[in-house]
């Protein structure tokens, strides 16, 4: 059981012009749509497993506070859970497959999770797919072909000498997939 929570109100003004992506590894996302959006979060991604019961209204709230709604899923929940909330008229913009078990940074890509990305995009042509966990030089070319487009990489990148090149390894896989589609 985790019990790690940290708001930093204003984030949004220390890193201007930063992306903040949020992901809510919690059990009940609706209580921090409010704190979120003080604290300047620009992405409000919860997850589907949670959220069976009130995802119209997170995503609502979400959009309310002026944030992007996302949905994520771990690694054993059907990818088919999360398509009522893509093809809804108050939809999510963004899905975030995870690539290992929400938890903590430094785990094992979990190749096995590639289906999902791949069945996403074959049906959601021009939606963001996110992929987070153990995503470095060995993975991301499979998870670009797969079809994601946003990645979330931790020890790749703050574990790398050049920081920097490895993000540029990241980009450039994620580019070459896509004009090769
Ligand atoms: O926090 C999690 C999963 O809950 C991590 O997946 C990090 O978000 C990324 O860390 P690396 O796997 O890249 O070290």
């Amino acid at each position: 059981m985790l019990k790690v929570l940290t708001m930093c109100p204003g984030l949004d003004e220390m890193i201007p012009g930063a992306y903040l992506d949020c992901h809510l590894m919690v059990t009940n996302p609706i209580d921090y749509v409010e704190p979120l959006a003080t604290a300047g979060a620009s992405g409000f991604t919860f997850h589907v497993e949670v959220s069976k019961d009130n995802w119209q209204e997170l995503i609502q709230r979400i959009k309310l506070g002026g944030m992007r709604p996302g949905v994520a899923l771990k690694p054993g929940t059907p990818i088919e859970e999360v398509y009522p909330l893509v093809e809804d008229e108050n939809h999510v913009e963004m899905v975030l497959v995870m690539t290992v078990e929400p938890g903590f940074g430094g785990q094992k890509f979990m190749p096995e999770t590639m289906d999902k990305v791949q069945a996403l995009r074959k049906k959601f042509p021009s939606l963001d797919i996110e992929v987070d966990g153990g995503l470095g030089a060995s993975t991301i070319d499979m998870a670009a072909a797969a079809g994601a487009n946003c990645i979330v990489a931790g020890s790749s990148v703050f574990g790398a000498a050049d920081p920097q090149q490895m993000i540029s390894v990241l980009r450039k896989s994620v580019e070459r997939a896509q004009q090769s589609c």
